[in-house]
């Protein structure tokens, strides 16, 4: 049985027919709960099938197979790495993955965020994860440039006020996550905000664990809905609305022992230099927004390069330390 979600369904089959009536669902779904449920997206349920059984198979597959592309290889923050080796808010996170971006070549005498530019490590003993993921990425960053599209419509701008910051050098970023059951920790991944614009999120039949914070401070669950994808606001998106977007913490508890959990985020994210515009809201959206959430803990930098920079380095310490000599800063911050 299916638990009906707290969250907002939206249909985005509809928004071609209706417009109006899609946007002001959207604007309201983003503005309170920060996280809603995709359906009508056109991408069909084989797919999403082969997606996650691909994702199975790759943590199905010998330790010797996953580290052969261990992300401590990777300058760029690429590939596979273990339980143990993220942390979030400076505790470990109890989860495995593989993270994968735009196939580019690396920046010679790269400085700062230009570092998170360069190419993916595959294992060898899934060829097929490559082309998949390949085409999945380029087709979630067409659903992505919709639901934006209409969020700046809806927000009283032009269609295409976010396009260019797209148009040249998109740098997604994609994972392959398994969180194992255990006993251990409670902490699947911890309390953050994703660092990016937006994030469609895959998860796996009967994956529980993912916690929305709501605006009153209450954390609520956000179960799976089959063929749905669970959509939440990036920091940017905040950033640009002034915080009448909302980029809502959320976290995944660790998966009971003898059971785990399986998810695919896709973070739809600008060019690394790109500055996403700082839209102007109409007077009735502005006195509703609230603000950009001040954290010095967590600032947020317009550039996306930089907020992506703060949030791999934080996530990854033992790359960061290996690959860019940046020793462990041990303070307690956001994902
Ligand atoms: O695994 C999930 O369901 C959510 C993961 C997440 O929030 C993240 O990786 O940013
Ligand atoms: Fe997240």
């Amino acid at each position: 049985m299916v638990r009906p979600p707290d969250l907002p369904v939206l249909d985005l089959s509809g928004a071609d027919s209706d417009p109006d009536a899609f946007r002001s669902d959207l604007l309201s779904a983003a503005h309170d709960a920060g996280f809603f449920y995709l359906v009508g997206h056109g991408i069909d349920t084989g797919r999403i099938r082969e997606v996650l059984d691909l994702a199975r198979a790759f943590f199905d597959l010998p330790a010797s197979d996953k580290e052969e592309i261990s992300q401590l290889g990777s300058p760029q923050f690429r590939g596979y790495s273990r339980v143990g080796r993220e942390l979030t808010n400076g505790l470990v996170d109890w989860r495995e993955q593989i993270d994968i971006g735009p196939e580019r070549p690396a920046v010679s005498g790269a400085q700062g965020f230009w570092n998170l530019q360069g190419p993916n490590r595959w294992p060898s003993a899934l060829p097929r994860l490559r082309p998949v993921i390949e085409q999945w990425s380029a087709d979630l960053s067409d659903v992505g440039l919709r639901l934006l599209r209409h969020w700046a419509a809806a927000l009283g701008a032009d269609e295409s006020v976010f396009d260019v910051a797209f148009a040249e050098a998109p740098a997604f970023l994609l994972k392959l996550v398994r969180y194992p059951g255990t006993a251990e920790t409670e902490q699947g991944v911890g309390a953050h905000k994703d660092s990016g614009v937006l994030t469609l999120l895959l998860v796996g039949e009967h994956a529980d664990g993912l916690e929305v914070e709501t605006a009153e401070g209450e954390w609520i669950d956000a179960p799976p809905v089959p063929g749905a994808f669970i959509v939440n606001i990036g920091e940017l998106l905040e950033f640009a609305t002034g915080g009448y977007l909302r980029a809502t913490r959320h976290r995944v508890r660790a998966p009971a022992p003898g059971s785990d959990r399986i998810s695919v985020p896709f973070f739809f994210n600008p060019a690394l230099d790109a500055q996403v515009p700082i839209l102007s809201l109409t007077p009735e959206l502005a006195t509703q927004a609230r603000g950009v959430e001040d954290d010095p803990n967590n600032p947020i930098f317009a550039t996306y390069g930089e907020n992506a920079w703060k949030s791999r380095v934080r996530a990854h310490p033992d790359v960061a330390e290996v690959h860019h000599g940046i020793g462990a800063t041990g303070r307690a911050s956001a994902y």
